[in-house]
């Protein structure tokens, strides 16, 4: 059992209390929910079933906590939120036990995230002070037609109770780039976290509690979120949600109603291999890109398209890189650990098997022993398989041959999700170009897709990587592009692709404090 004498107050017998109104509580529903540890595929955690009651009640309260948080002064804010990082990190190894039971995560993976979470939560405390800090003063006689005769003082209000879901893959990381900046800007956080994983999120909703943050302001509720999903997404006490995840955001998009939604989804990341390419350079990327924590990564490399004259030599090279990878039990930190859940296992092996129907050339023999799937490296993919367009969430990377650069932005964009992307050339000219013409969130010039530093913002960038090691991130999510945008478009007109360019639904996490304005006049 992952809890020590710190944590001890977390858990009832064997099963874990869920946090509401400033202490852990058991649920009177006297139902547990199992968490499966991908490696033994047997129960090894339990937490409480939340009943709906017990949500009505952590939401009256996260709404009563909010008014009188929004009023506590910025820098106390900020000051409990450097509070509840340090103690995040002191417990680090406690946290990223869970990480590896739970979900299979490398060991060493596990302590970076939550490492990488403590600093990101202090970088929200330290923006936050200082974006929130500022408003704007408007005159009138700046528009067409009118004079000097009104002024608009403007600032940024919170906007009240964030429901916040993060995905499986990232627990800790992906509940606290939601809670930081929800904190911050004076909002009230209600965490359900992803089933596989809740124990970990627990955990750091433990640091918050020990950092002092008043009764109600944070509330974690359990469950499995096919069971309360609905109820939490569509409850009437929820101001903003704040989600990550694969298709389940879809459906919540259309249920939620008249409140903000921050969406982060699924991604497809293409990759884009010239002629022209440093072929070690872009075969190092594909494998670290593709198989790191078992390609279960929204920015994992999910299918590469590598000019022909190219591909053989690029090919053997990620196969002789794959040949090194290490596939094991999290616990030994192995690159390739057990993929999640069985059902995600099956999926996989769905999308090997069609390949396999459908002609694909396998680089290894496919391998399977429960949860664990052996890195699979599939050449000559084409656009008819479905592993083409779909995303594994899991150690296979597909190579589809192209004959012409526009053959790889053309497929590229025709996909469903356009999380990120990545280009390898050694034309910086034409890296730029490809990079417009590709509809991701994200380009990355010679370097796998990937999420941080966790401070870039998550779409509508361009990051080279230039061969010092250092990184220019060109562009920022302040244009017309951005999700802040989008989003009001997509509450008010018909989604006219639901998929299409999903990252663009998502925000950069420190944007959720700019959704709404008060104008005084
Ligand atoms: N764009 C991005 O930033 C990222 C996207 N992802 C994407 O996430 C997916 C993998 O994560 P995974 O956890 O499997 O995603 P899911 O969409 O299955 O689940 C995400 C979260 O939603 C919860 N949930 C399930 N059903 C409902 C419901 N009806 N209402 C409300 N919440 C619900 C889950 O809880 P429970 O576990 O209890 O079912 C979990 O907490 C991949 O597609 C990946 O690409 C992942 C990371 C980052
Ligand atoms: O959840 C994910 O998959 C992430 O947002 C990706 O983050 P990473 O690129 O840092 O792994």
């Amino acid at each position: 059992m992952a809890a020590t004498e710190t944590f001890g107050e977390i858990i009832d017998g064997d099963v874990f209390k869920y946090y509401a109104h400033g202490c852990w509580n058991k649920s009177s529903s006297g139902k547990s929910v199992p968490i499966i540890n991908p490696s033994t595929r047997k129960p090894h955690f339990k937490v409480q079933a939340c009943t709906r009651e017990e949500v009505d009640s952590v939401m009256e309260s996260a709404k009563t906590a909010q008014k009188s948080w929004a009023k506590t002064p910025l820098w106390k804010r900020a000051e409990l939120l450097h509070k509840a990082a340090a103690i995040l990190k002191e417990h680090k190894a406690s946290i990223a036990e869970c990480l590896v039971k739970e979900i299979a995560k490398p060991a060493k993976d596990a302590v970076t995230e939550v490492v990488r979470s403590g600093d990101l939560i202090s970088y929200c405390a330290e923006e936050g002070v200082r974006i929130l800090g500022e408003g704007k003063f408007l005159v009138s006689d700046s528009f067409p037609g009118n004079d000097r005769t009104k002024y608009c003082l403007s600032s940024k209000i919170p906007l009240g109770v964030v429901l916040a879901i993060p995905p499986f893959n990232y627990p800790v990381n992906l509940a606290v780039s939601k809670i930081a900046p929800a904190l911050i800007s004076g909002n009230s956080i209600v965490l359900k976290p992803p089933t596989q994983g809740a124990v970990a999120a627990l955990h750091m909703v433990h640091c918050f509690h020990l950092a002092g943050f008043p009764q109600g302001l944070i509330s974690c509720v359990t469950g499995k979120g096919s069971e309360i999903g609905d109820f939490l997404t569509m409850h009437p006490g929820v101001n903003c949600i704040s989600f990550t995840g694969g298709d389940t955001g879809i459906a919540i998009s259309k249920k939620a109603g008249m409140v903000p939604l921050q969406m982060e989804l699924g991604g497809k990341d293409a990759c884009i291999v010239l002629e022209d390419a440093d072929l070690d350079l872009a075969a190092a990327n594909m494998v670290k890109g593709a198989f790191s924590y078992s390609g279960q990564r929204c920015t994992a490399v999910k299918v590469v398209l590598v000019m022909e004259s190219v591909a053989n030599t690029l090919v053997k090279k990620i196969n002789d890189k794959v040949a090194k990878l290490t596939v094991g039990p999290p616990e030994n930190d192995c690159d390739v650990t057990p993929v999640v859940t069985e059902s995600s296992a099956n999926f996989i092996e769905g999308l090997v098997m069609d390949a396999k129907e459908k002609g694909a050339t396998f680089c290894q023999e496919y391998r399977r022993e429960g949860n664990l799937i052996w890195p699979l490296l599939l050449d000559n993919v084409r656009p008819d398989m479905r592993i083409a367009w779909e995303e594994p969430f899991g150690p296979v990377l597909p190579v589809i041959r192209i004959n012409s650069v526009e053959e790889g932005i053309h497929h590229c964009n025709a996909s469903n999700f356009g999380l990120q992307g990545c280009v390898f050339t050694k034309d910086i000219n034409k890296a730029m170009l490809i990079s417009d013409a590709m509809e991701t969130g994200t380009v990355q010039i010679n370097s796998a897709p990937s999420r941080g530093p966790d401070h870039f913002p998550f779409q509508v960038k361009i990051v080279l990587h230039l061969p010092s090691c250092h990184k220019i991130c060109v562009g920022c999510n302040t244009s017309c592009r951005t999700p802040f945008y989008r989003k009001q478009i997509q509450r008010f007109l018909p989604i006219k692709k639901d998929r299409k360019n999903s990252s663009f639904i998502s925000t950069h996490h420190h944007e959720l404090m700019t959704l709404v304005y008060i104008h005084i006049q």
